[in-house]
């Protein structure tokens, strides 16, 4: 197990590392729903009740069915509308993606399939004990899924009921989709009805769409394809500036104003042009001699903030508190984080510390469910510290491995946001004096110089240990990833590049500089 979690959160292996995915369309029965999630609209959902309040599901591990993950195609599904953006066509990245199946090359391997995991099954354990959704709630008005509380913690006694406030309808796919083929229209040829001359008919022939089975992207090429409209806004200005002019002063202030528009940051803008202008000056340039000496610079910048999430197992439980602004994808976060580590035979508990909103409580028990892991929230408006402390002797006592703390982000809420992620430290530190063992913050790439501020004060407030980044997919503004690493210089631990399950990897410095410059990768 210690040698899997090494790998999931060591990471020392590329992508191209890994052993050839086969591109065979799976039945859509064996895919499972935790690793099979190529995006929530996508997924064939298998109908079961994913809130039964009262009750935690272990965490079983990986099941037999655990099948490698599908990469997410979705991801691109608006890149050829969006090509005249600069946003990499996907019938380019198809071509690559089939000339990379053609050649062997890699895909995920199944953590089924990984050395030291032995799957635990999937027993059912004791219910919850009233910590979890009171199930006195009926009739009393249960919240609405986006019900918000007002500051101060107005509505203590409101009371969730989760099974009322999710009533998710099964999605089954269309009968022809499973089979590969899409009917449109009702009537067949043989029901339609012979009439009298004189007369026609509208009903017309069944027709056939063929659905093509989606394409495996490598890791890299999704990354790119996600910060496509990063690098073409990039790239494109950065040809624009330097055709047919040799390279001056002048030329380099401009990169430089450039860079810096780009979110990339002064620091690292000085370091680009510097390194231009020491091998450049007065000789011609192209973009690509910009494009590779960018890539150098910014994979210096990031490389040492490029880390693993390191998992201290001697604790049991690890805690991972995650915060950061509303939004900024701290509950998604979790729910990607949680499939990895259970996946890999982990037991994993989720808490749902973020008690303002109806809404996060829910949605985290859905991915609690999602991904095998177990969950314990609490009442609206309740005290998240205290349920920081169940949380903590809920997960010592179901032997849980990792413990993983959702909270609330309130940033107009400065004071209140920063007692109340005091007060869960402090809570935590009296159980066990190293937890929290991380701290997490997620930071929405879309928010550009914004995302920078955020870390400021939730260092301060919360001992930030290490970020992760989310909504790096079509966002032109990845360059701030590099800017917040030369400041901050705190760890960098994945990047969320979509809504699915499979859409958080590694921050890997290379990759990241190299699809910002908008290169091609050298084969690894
Ligand atoms: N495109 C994209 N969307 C993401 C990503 N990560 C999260 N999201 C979406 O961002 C939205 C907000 O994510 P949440 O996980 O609810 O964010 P949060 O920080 O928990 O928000 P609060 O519960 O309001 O504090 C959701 O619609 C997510 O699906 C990502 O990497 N890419």
């Amino acid at each position: 197990m210690v040698s899997f979690i090494k790998r999931v959160f060591t990471f020392g292996d590329k992508p191209a590392d890994r052993p050839a995915e086969q591109p065979v369309e799976k039945p859509v029965e064996d895919q499972s729903p935790v690793s099979g999630v190529v995006a929530v609209e996508e997924l064939p959902v298998t109908p079961v009740d994913p809130v039964a309040p009262a009750e935690i599901e272990t965490a079983g591990g990986p099941s037999d069915d655990v099948v490698g993950d599908d990469e997410a195609v979705a991801v691109l599904a608006g890149a050829e509308e969006t090509s005249d953006l600069g946003i990499v066509p996907l019938s380019l990245l198809e071509a690559e993606a089939a000339a990379e199946t053609d050649g062997g090359v890699s895909a995920e391997t199944p953590p089924s399939a990984l050395p030291g995991i032995s799957p635990t099954g999937g027993e059912v354990t004791d219910a919850l004990p009233p910590v979890a959704f009171d199930e006195g709630a009926e009739g009393q008005g249960a919240v609405a899924p986006d019900t918000e509380l007002s500051e101060g913690h107005a509505a203590v006694n409101t009371t969730v009921d989760v099974e009322q406030l999710v009533s998710p309808q099964p999605i089954s796919p269309p009968v022809g989709e499973m089979s590969g083929r899409t009917e449109v229209g009702n009537a067949s040829a043989d029901s339609a009805p012979v009439l009298p001359k004189g007369f026609s008919t509208s009903i017309s022939e069944p027709e056939v769409v063929a659905v093509v089975p989606p394409l495996k992207l490598t890791w890299f090429q999704r990354l790119r394809a996600g910060l496509a409209r990063t690098s073409s806004q990039l790239t494109g200005q950065i040809a624009a500036l330097f055709t047919k002019r040799k390279l001056d002063d002048e030329t380099l202030e401009d990169l430089e104003d450039l860079l810096i528009q780009a979110d990339l940051g002064v620091e690292t803008a000085m370091r680009i042009t510097g390194s231009l202008s020491a091998e450049r000056y007065g000789k011609d340039v192209t973009g690509e001699d910009v494009s590779r000496i960018m890539s150098a610079e910014i994979t210096k910048v990031l490389a040492p903030v490029a880390k693993p999430l390191q998992l201290d197992l001697n604790h049991k439980p690890h805690v991972i508190l995650v915060v950061g602004v509303n939004g900024t994808g701290k509950t998604t976060t979790i729910g990607k984080l949680a499939a990895k580590l259970s996946g890999s035979g982990l037991k994993v508990m989720l808490a749902a510390g973020d008690t303002f909103r109806a809404a996060a409580i829910e949605q985290l028990k859905i991915w609690a469910d999602r991904t095998n892991s177990e969950f314990i929230g609490t009442k609206l408006g309740a005290d998240a510290a205290g349920l920081a402390y169940d949380a903590y002797v809920k997960a010592k006592e179901k032997k849980s491995d990792v413990l993983i703390i959702d909270t609330a982000g309130r940033l107009q809420n400065k004071a209140e946001l920063m007692a109340e992620l005091e007060k869960i430290v402090r809570v935590l530190n009296k159980l066990d004096p190293e937890a929290p063992h991380t701290v997490l913050q997620t930071l929405d790439a879309t928010t550009g110089q914004n995302a920078m501020n955020q870390v400021e004060i939730f260092r301060n407030v919360a001992g930030v240990s290490g970020l992760i980044m989310t909504k790096l997919d079509g966002t032109a503004r990845g360059g701030i990833l590099v800017a917040i690493a030369a400041k901050h210089r705190l760890p960098v631990y994945f990047i969320g590049v979509g809504e699915g399950i499979d859409d958080l990897e590694p921050f890997e410095a290379k990759d990241f500089a190299e699809a910002i410059a908008g290169l091609t990768p050298a084969p690894h």
